[in-house]
């Protein structure tokens, strides 16, 4: 399934307390940390795993391995750094490769201004992550981008998600699953998610908010 809106209760806990418009910038960096730990778990419980006999200490044991999966962590820049500590407290080993998007708040269009990706990508599975998926550009340049540079398996972590943002990467790339802790009901007429969480990026970095 393309679209994966994960309803674990500490997912929806936490994301509520995420939602109230007083949270400190401290706050919510904890809070988009652990939940983006959590979405690590949930689009990570399809790999495979390979026995292999280790020396235990009553002796030989058969234990079970992550096997063949090479990851390389996508954030977005900027608000996708304040999901990067809790995927890679869950894949401690994998290769981060960076993507700056920046939305322009008028036109709504995503443009790339940073592109620094590791290599083997045809040989990595890419975890994209991004707290906010809105009408879906950023996410749709960052899929083409790691896809002209190799990518052939993809999977987008997102805290909070709108409707119409999830139809258009669909859309664009199908072959891309999404994992969310919500899709919400809609965007505002400037592009901002529903009930959403405001501007994540400036809550993460404590820089101003804009009038949203
Ligand atoms: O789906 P979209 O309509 O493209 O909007 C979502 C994007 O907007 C925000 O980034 P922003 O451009 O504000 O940059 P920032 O992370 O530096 O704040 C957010 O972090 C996503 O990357
Ligand atoms: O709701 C939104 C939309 C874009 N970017 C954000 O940070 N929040
Ligand atoms: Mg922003």
């Amino acid at each position: 399934m393309p679209i994966h809106e994960v309803k674990h209760p500490l997912i929806r806990h936490k994301l509520g307390i995420m939602r109230r418009a007083d949270i400190s910038t401290k706050n919510f960096r904890e809070l988009a940390q652990e939940v983006g730990a959590l979405l690590t778990y949930e689009a990570t419980k399809d790999f495979n795993l390979q026995e292999k006999t280790i020396e235990g200490w009553a002796g030989p044991v058969n234990v079970e391995q992550i096997h063949g999966k090479k990851v390389t962590i996508v954030p977005i820049l900027r608000a996708g750094l304040g999901m990067l500590d809790g995927v890679l407290s869950l894949i401690p080993v994998a290769r981060v490769s960076v993507v700056g998007q920046i939305r322009n708040e008028e036109t709504l269009e995503a443009s790339t201004y940073l592109e620094k990706l590791v290599g083997e990508l045809d040989q990595r599975m890419a975890m994209i992550v991004d707290p906010m998926l809105a009408t879906g550009g950023s996410m749709i340049s960052t899929i083409d981008l790691l896809k002209k540079a190799g990518s052939t398996e993809i999977r987008a972590l997102v805290l909070v998600a709108a409707p119409e943002g999830v139809k258009k990467v669909l859309e664009a790339h199908p072959d891309v699953s999404i994992y969310t802790a919500s899709v919400d009901e809609r965007l505002n007429e400037k592009g901002y998610i529903l009930p959403g969480l405001g501007d994540a990026g400036d809550k993460i970095f404590g820089t101003k908010q804009k009038d949203v």
